[in-house]
């Protein structure tokens, strides 16, 4: 069976602010397969991280139905959508929200021992990811010492460190000048090849989106 790795089905959210409600999502589908990358686009406030909370299950309040590798989330409770959260997906923010403390090691290590992984084995793949975005020689160095470019293909590494089925990235290169947004864009995008994941990319950028499997546009609450 062609198993997804997403389905969703008439999925909507409202917010009421000051007796007002706005409908942000209206009956959302989308299927994303097994190692596709798909990228979402829509203009600012069409509510694009709205709909990765939904699929990130990070925030409750949404009606319809949404699966993740077949599993119907809608009625778990917390300690589901926790489990889901930690064995199945993989986050990337457009501020890379790194720990300031510890080393780029460490901070893809983290998550790992989390999950319960030995720590050699997390350190061993740590290395690699970070080698694999070249850089190997800023393993010890702490956020600070790094340049943006450099701070978010560690936050992209830490997203990969547990192996994710679907990273889930919300404007993740939205910080970076042009040039290296798109530099890191296209390094992120062949590791999640390389890797196997699937992934939702929310982006303004239509370049970068286009360097996807898909595009798919949020508009007055809808894909299209
Ligand atoms: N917690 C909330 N309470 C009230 N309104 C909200 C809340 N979260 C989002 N909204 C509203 O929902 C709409 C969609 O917001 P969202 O952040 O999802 O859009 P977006 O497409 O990601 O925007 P941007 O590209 O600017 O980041 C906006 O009008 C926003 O004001």
């Amino acid at each position: 069976m062609n198993q997804k790795t997403v389905e969703l089905r008439n999925v909507r959210r409202s917010f009421v602010q000051a007796d007002v409600r706005i409908e942000v999502l209206r009956g959302v589908d989308l299927d994303i397969n097994a190692n596709e990358i798909v990228a979402l686009v829509g203009p600012s406030g069409s509510g694009k991280s709205t709909l990765l909370q939904a699929v990130g299950l990070l925030e409750g309040g949404f009606e319809g139905s949404i699966k993740l590798n077949g599993e119907e989330t809608a009625q778990l409770p917390a300690s589901g959508h926790t489990r889901i959260r930690r064995d199945l997906l993989g986050f990337v923010y457009q501020f890379h929200h790194l720990l300031p403390d510890f080393s780029a090691l460490e901070n893809v290590v983290m998550p790992q021992l989390i999950a319960g992984v030995g720590q050699k084995a997390a350190e061993q793949r740590a290395e690699t990811l970070l080698r694999s975005l070249g850089l190997g020689d800023r393993l010890n160095h702490t956020p600070s010492k790094l340049s943006g470019g450099e701070q978010q293909r560690v936050a992209v590494a830490r997203a990969l460190a547990n192996a994710p089925k679907l990273v889930l990235a919300d404007e993740p290169t939205g910080n970076l000048d042009e040039a290296t947004a798109e530099l890191v864009l296209a390094e992120f995008i062949s590791l999640v090849r390389q890797e196997g994941s699937a992934a939702l990319i929310a982006t303004h950028n239509e370049r970068l989106a286009a360097k996807m499997d898909r595009v798919v546009r949020l508009h007055e609450g809808i894909l299209s």
